[in-house]
């Protein structure tokens, strides 16, 4: 069978959507930044440095050589949402589909990963794949779905879904990039807020609270970037939100939970090979806010605690002295 589809990064997440495109029996081509994560893949059908628990299709083929992806119809970039820009400066150039599966935004320029994309490769054409999607489950053929966002409208999905759907991977069509990119870069940040609560063994009653009020701080960054608020309320905003808010599979809530056990997030996000996207995304996105005049306090609280500034149970007295006010102008 020809090789239709390229996947960028061989993380958790990399790996598992090469394991989910494979499992129909395609041919799926893995690039792998570390050259022992190839060897293995190749040799073994593993990745046991960033997926132990998978075992892999023996018609994914990895490679470190990026060259190799020229003349495929679309690309799947997964590498984490800090490195996208240097990766894909070194991409073949070419008007193929690039999906983008990073959540985050990136630190230094506060751009978002579609524009991130733009500027490196203004030729292709640009999708988002987002939602609630732990790695380990899509591996292992659990049902999942996801919102597609796609640039170019339903001709590309056109393109796209039937390269991506599977039994178990369900994608769902918007043209809303915007917002699907914004849902999976902000619930990263609620999800450290929402692991800090756990920690603190605050109760459900304040975690329920966090994942509505943190939701209202979504849709006010959002729907100022343009994203539309059906986007957010869909599987990339509020369905990954229920996830990873409430789950210790989340790198981020787990983050959050060190930090609220006492931990600084230095030291529990140190000698990890994993990443915890909302640690790099939370100080941009609390600057844009405040650049943009967005209210999001659980955002900010949340840089207060990676920097180190308070003890996490001084945040969360600041956090309930603020003064009362309407709720429904949350979404306003
Ligand atoms: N793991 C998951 O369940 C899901 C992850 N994602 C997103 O996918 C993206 C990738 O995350 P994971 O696959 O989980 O990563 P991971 O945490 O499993 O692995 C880290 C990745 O970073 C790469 N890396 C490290 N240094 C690098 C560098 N200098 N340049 C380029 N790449 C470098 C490694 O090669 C590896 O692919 C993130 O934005 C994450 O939010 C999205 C949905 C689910
Ligand atoms: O994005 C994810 C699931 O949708 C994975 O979350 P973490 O990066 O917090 O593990």
């Amino acid at each position: 069978m020809t090789c239709k589809v390229g996947v960028i990064g061989a993380g958790a997440w990399g790996t598992a959507l090469a394991q989910s495109l494979a499992s129909d029996g395609s041919d799926v081509l893995l690039w792998a930044r570390e050259s022992e994560v190839v060897a293995e893949i190749n040799a073994q059908h593993r990745n046991s440095l960033f997926l132990p628990s998978a075992g892999l299709s023996p018609t994914i083929r990895a490679t470190g050589d990026l060259a190799e992806m020229a003349g495929l119809s679309a690309l799947l970039l997964v590498v984490p949402a800090q490195f996208l820009a240097s990766i894909i400066a070194l991409l073949p150039k070419g008007e193929h589909d690039l999906v983008l599966c990073a959540k985050g935004i990136e630190a230094g320029t506060g751009r978002l990963m579609s524009d991130v994309a733009a500027a490196a490769a203004p030729d292709a054409q640009l999708a988002v794949l987002s939602g609630p999607t732990f790695a380990h489950e899509v591996a292992a053929g659990l049902p999942t779905a996801v919102t597609l966002a796609c640039a170019g409208g339903e001709a590309q999905w056109d393109r796209l879904a039937p390269l991506i759907v599977r039994h178990t991977l369900r994608p769902y069509y918007s043209d809303d990039v915007i917002g699907a990119e914004i849902g999976g870069a902000v619930k990263n940040v609620l999800a450290i807020a929402c692991g800090v609560v756990e920690g603190l063994n605050l109760g459900q009653n304040a975690r329920a609270a966090l994942i509505a009020r943190g939701y209202a701080e979504m849709l006010r960054f959002g729907i100022a970037r343009g994203a539309r608020a059906e986007t957010l309320a869909g599987l990339c905003g509020l369905g990954d939100m229920v996830l990873t808010c409430n789950s210790t599979s989340s790198r981020n809530f787990s983050l959050g939970l060190a930090i609220g056990q006492g931990q600084s997030a230095a030291a529990a996000l140190s000698g990890k090979n994993s990443v915890a996207e909302g640690a790099a995304t939370a100080p941009v996105l609390a600057e844009l806010a405040a650049r943009e005049g967005i209210d999001m306090p659980i955002v900010q609280a949340v840089c207060r605690l990676l920097k180190g500034d308070a003890p996490a149970g001084t945040v969360v007295e600041d956090m309930l002295a603020r003064p009362l006010r309407a709720e429904q102008e949350a979404s306003t």
